[in-house]
């Protein structure tokens, strides 16, 4: 186990909800930063109106992870390994996903994450840990700094806004995550699946909607394809119809090859030219009288007479 300032190595504060003091040397600034808390959430003698705890193993860079900003500011308990959470665990061992069935759990027992680094999990003793209520999140995308844009691995401050938005508590979620500069750019970028989330019951409904989704926005980038390529086209011409267009060549050449092969010879090797070739005249060739009559050629009546 990683040694350090996790709060696996001390009991702390675990029992400090609702009392003003830190696990973290109670300074002036933080005693603000509380004071403001208390006055923004409007709950009197509470950091926040649910509990929020984490087991933090220490892998992360303390000036960039969440969860350590969520203890400076007095939101969140820690937890020591041995320790249980009767609340809603979400942790990337969950079995079922979070739905809004678990908002009773959240709002009487709150919502606990794992304070650790996405590649060590298998350090991390997840059959010390957890609870009843061990949850995954269904498919969201990171809006944090780190993992922008990066579906399912959220960092601890947005699983647990996702954790109480899914549950119908958009207030707790929004309230949470306004203490990050990026913090609400989640909720707006989840927005639309967030609302599908909150429709559902139960964990299957949720994951029947998770997936649903999945096969919406795989259509959409097919779909996204398909119109890139046939832009291409635009540009460049339908490549099928080249295609076409040789094959059109070809039987173009095929048809000149049967005139030509139409054109039959003498013993000689001379051509025999067919009779229909010359029926008729050449229209510039016949002449009219001023009352409009034609006028046959001497010629021509010899030749007409003569067949
Ligand atoms: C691996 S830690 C990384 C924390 C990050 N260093 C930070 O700054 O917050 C994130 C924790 O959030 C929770 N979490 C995030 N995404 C999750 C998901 N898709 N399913 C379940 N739990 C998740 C888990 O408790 C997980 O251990």
């Amino acid at each position: 186990m990683a040694k350090g300032k996790g709060k696996n190595k001390s009991r702390g504060d675990e029992t400090s909800r609702g009392s003003h003091k830190g696990s973290n040397g109670h300074s002036s600034r933080l005693n603000h930063k509380r004071m403001e808390l208390r006055q923004h959430d409007g709950v009197k003698g509470t950091k926040f109106p649910v509990k929020m705890a984490m087991w933090d193993f220490d892998h992360c860079d303390p000036k960039r992870c969440s969860g350590k900003k969520l203890e400076r500011l007095g939101l969140i308990t820690s937890l020591k390994v041995g320790q249980k959470f009767q609340g809603i665990v979400v942790s990337p061992n969950g079995q079922g996903v979070v739905c809004p069935d678990d908002r009773a759990i959240v709002e009487e027992f709150g919502a606990s994450v794992v304070e650790c680094s996405w590649a060590r999990l298998d350090e991390v003793p997840f059959n010390r840990i957890g609870g009843k209520h061990e949850r995954l999140l269904p498919y969201l995308v990171a809006a944090n700094q780190v993992n922008y844009g990066r579906p399912w691995r959220l960092n601890c401050v947005e699983a647990l806004a996702a954790c109480f938005a899914i549950v119908g508590r958009m207030d707790l979620a929004s309230d949470l995550l306004s203490n990050f500069s990026w913090g609400l750019g989640f909720l707006e970028l989840n927005k639309e699946l967030l609302e599908v989330y909150q429709k559902c019951t139960d964990h299957e409904s949720v994951k029947k909607a998770e997936e649903d989704w999945l096969n919406k926005i795989e259509e959409e980038a097919q779909q996204r394809k398909n119109e890139a390529r046939d832009g291409d086209i635009w540009m460049m011409g339908n490549v099928n119809r080249n295609m076409n267009k040789m094959t059109l060549s070809d039987e173009e050449s095929d048809e000149e090859e049967t005139e030509a092969s139409s054109i039959r010879y003498d013993n000689l090797g001379n051509a025999i030219i067919d009779e229909s070739d010359e029926e008729e005249p050449e229209i510039s060739s016949i002449r009219y009288d001023n009352l409009g009559n034609v006028i046959v050629d001497e010629s021509d009546e010899e030749a007409s007479s003569s067949t």
